[in-house]
């Protein structure tokens, strides 16, 4: 089974205004609002490209209440902790651009870190565990190495997708996937990349520490995959951007769907990436339809 585990679950509020101007009265042309935070977009794809999983996280209030029943109508399994504190509300503004207003996320006690961490004692050996998406401020950072912990005793494959202190302290943990874009993975050795051959030596280097599988993304120049024996560029295809949203998660999603299916790592990276630009092109998250049509544009080069 596949279990995705989101910290700090969100409502994403999509809205867009025509010319938006700070200190005046803007109106919005339209306004959606989608279930969000990392895992839980991993897990939304991965159902929508058939592959059945639970999505674990902390979620309270209404914010909360609406994030399960959109779950519930898309058929996803979920096991959340519950917390007294409303789930956070994620603003992204589009207005040419896109800007970003990420919320803190509530107040998570320690009994109900206790009981997220039991709930990982109980996965199983050949169980995958997608950690995703940033830890509320309440939290210690070092939370997701408390779950990393549990989670190798249990024999679990951790896929990381995470930034900040938090992606720096996993990296060690040798996971079974790391999905950093460049910007995350500049940071990660504190550093800016000019080039993508620069970000291509880092993300080996990340091999060489013991992840066993890398990704990294590049938004619209495609992506990067390695492992010990493969290195791999794919170019992203081509389309008309609508909703970038959930682009890197549909890759996480992407890629396990087809690993887990027994596809080898080339095939998965392309579905990976096919998987990302699909969702980039739509509103929503990608479709499995979406992904396949898009498939045969993604061009795998060994490097
Ligand atoms: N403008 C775009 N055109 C085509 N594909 C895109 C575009 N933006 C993102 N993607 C796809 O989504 C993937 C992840 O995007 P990226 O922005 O790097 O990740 P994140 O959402 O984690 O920041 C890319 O590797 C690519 O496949
Ligand atoms: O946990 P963080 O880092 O604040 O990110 C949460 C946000 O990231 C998202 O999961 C989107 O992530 P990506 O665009 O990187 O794939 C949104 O749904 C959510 O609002």
């Amino acid at each position: 089974m596949i279990y995705t585990c989101t910290l700090n679950p969100s409502v994403d509020y999509i809205v867009e205004v025509d010319h938006f101007q700070i200190g005046e009265l803007n109106r919005a042309l339209s306004a959606t609002t989608f279930p969000g935070g990392k895992g839980i977009n991993v897990s939304r794809v991965l159902r929508r490209l058939g592959v059945p999983n639970t999505a674990l996280g902390f979620i309270g209030g209404f914010t909360g209440a609406f994030i399960e029943h959109e779950l519930q109508s898309e058929n996803i399994q979920f096991d959340f902790v519950k917390v007294p504190e409303d789930t956070r509300i994620n603003i992204k503004l589009k207005s040419g651009k896109e800007t970003e207003i990420n919320g803190k996320g509530p107040t998570i006690s320690f009994d109900s870190q206790k009981e997220m961490l039991k709930k990982i004692q109980c996965l199983r050996p050949d169980d995958f565990l997608v950690l995703a998406g940033s830890i509320p401020s309440s939290l210690s950072v070092r939370f997701y190495e408390q779950i990393m912990d549990v989670a190798k005793k249990a024999q679990v494959k951790v896929i990381v997708d995470t930034s900040g202190p938090a992606l720096k302290r996993l990296m060690n943990d040798q996971p079974f996937l790391m999905k950093p874009n460049h910007r995350e993975l500049g940071e990660l050795f504190d550093t800016v990349f000019h080039s993508k051959r620069e970000a291509a030596i880092y993300g080996r280097r990340l091999v060489e520490w013991g992840v066993k599988h890398v990704i990294v993304s590049l938004a619209g120049e495609g992506a990067f995959f390695f492992d010990k024996e493969t290195a791999l560029f794919a170019e992203a295809p081509k389309g008309a951007v609508r909703n970038s949203v959930g682009a890197g998660d549909s890759m996480v999603a992407g890629f396990l769907a087809a690993y887990t299916s027994g596809k080898s790592v080339e095939e998965s990276f392309a579905y990976s990436v096919a998987s990302g630009s699909a969702t980039a092109f739509s509103q929503d998250l990608c479709t499995k339809e979406n992904v396949e049509r898009l498939l045969g544009q993604v061009k795998i080069m060994r490097i």
